[in-house]
């Protein structure tokens, strides 16, 4: 077995990216870490927190090799203007986009295992003029993929997602049975390939309250989730639902329960934040490569300020390194 090797984003710069990456470097690792960014608003950034990291040069000719606390191998890629902490550029939009590209490339290219990503202001993405609406989309179009699947993990308790940043009104219509089809049997693999459960237990949950209430408080239950489950059920996937998203979450479904999916953002991520927030990980499923992040925001009145918690970078490196170690034995 070798050390896999890691490149971490910071994301959004004037927000707790750099913070918590420089956190995560002052720590050993079982994984050669690499960082991409900007040399001068990281150096700048641990001088404001007073860690002492010595950024080096990463080279791709680097063999592996486990992380030392202190160092961080880096890669620049330049800011286009200087960043205060705490106060959002549109200028460094393409910045925060060009380093979630080098790190994809990495990945593609098997010269990485893997990447750990910090959070981005998807808002100042979009000011600046790119159409953005989160690294999961993102990284489905970078690596030519149709279908992936967010899917958040605190402890384990695992919540995926049918539907991502869409808004609550185009949720309905973007739940199809194809759809449902393609984002269950990525999670049912997913679940074997990288959290080594042979065979995971799924509880799928409604859309509308009640799921549907027998069709009296909408349809979408009997008409396109219902014969999702029934075709993937006769396939051999062990599935429960559609559930009342209310109640599934009681102790005894959850014993049961390897993943839930639930249709939407705001369904399924209060519960699993309010259960986690702070240790969890966010996990895009159905990639060629592998990709897990933090479970909160930029934070950015944070920033440059020492209080940011790298607990869910430290956890996100932590669930990417081992899933790396289970595919490479
Ligand atoms: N993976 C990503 O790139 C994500 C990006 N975002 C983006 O972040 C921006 C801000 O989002 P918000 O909803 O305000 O959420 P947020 O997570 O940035 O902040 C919510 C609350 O949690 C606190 N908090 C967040 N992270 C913390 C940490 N590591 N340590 C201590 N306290 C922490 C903040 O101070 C704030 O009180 C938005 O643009 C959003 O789209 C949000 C979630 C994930
Ligand atoms: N709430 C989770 C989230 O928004 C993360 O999005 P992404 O940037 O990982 O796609």
């Amino acid at each position: 077995m070798t050390t896999p090797k890691i490149i971490l984003t910071c994301g959004e710069p004037a927000g707790i990216g750099p913070d918590i990456v420089l956190a995560v470097a002052a720590k050993t690792w079982p994984a050669h870490l690499i960082c991409v960014s900007d040399r001068d608003m990281l150096g700048a950034r641990a001088r404001q927190l007073g860690l002492d990291i010595t950024l080096t040069d990463y080279t791709s000719t680097d063999s592996p090799r486990a992380h030392v606390a202190g160092e961080l191998p880096l890669v620049h890629i330049p800011l286009h203007s200087p960043v205060i902490p705490g106060c959002l550029n549109p200028d460094n939009a393409g910045h925060v986009l060009a380093t979630l590209d080098y790190a994809v490339e990495l990945c593609r290219v098997g010269e990485c295992q893997g990447m750990v990503t910090a959070p981005v202001q998807k808002s100042v993405i979009n000011d600046a003029g790119f159409a953005f609406s989160g690294h999961t989309e993102f990284l489905a179009d970078a690596t030519d993929t149709e279908q992936v699947v967010m899917m958040l993990t605190a402890g384990d308790l695992r919540v995926a997602l049918a539907t991502t940043h869409l808004p609550l009104s185009e949720v309905p219509r973007a739940i199809t049975k194809e759809r449902l089809e393609r984002i269950i049997t990525i999670l049912h693999q997913d679940l074997q390939a990288k959290f080594g459960i042979e065979d995971p237990r799924i509880t799928v949950l409604g859309l509308n309250p009640h799921a549907g209430e027998g069709g009296h408080l909408g349809h979408e239950e009997i008409e396109v989730i219902t014969p999702a489950l029934e075709l993937l059920k006769a396939k051999g996937l062990a599935l429960v639902g559609p559930l009342p998203a209310d109640t599934a979450f009681n102790p005894e479904v959850r014993e049961n329960t390897d993943a839930y999916l639930a249709m939407y953002h705001d369904q399924g991520l209060p519960v699993l934040k309010y259960a986690g927030f702070g240790d969890a990980v966010n996990i895009t499923l159905g990639l060629p490569i592998l990709r897990t992040s933090v479970d909160h925001g930029t934070a950015l009145s944070l920033a440059g300020t020492g209080n940011a918690s790298a607990s869910s970078l430290e956890a996100a490196l932590s669930l990417a390194i081992d899933s790396t170690l289970r595919t490479m034995q």
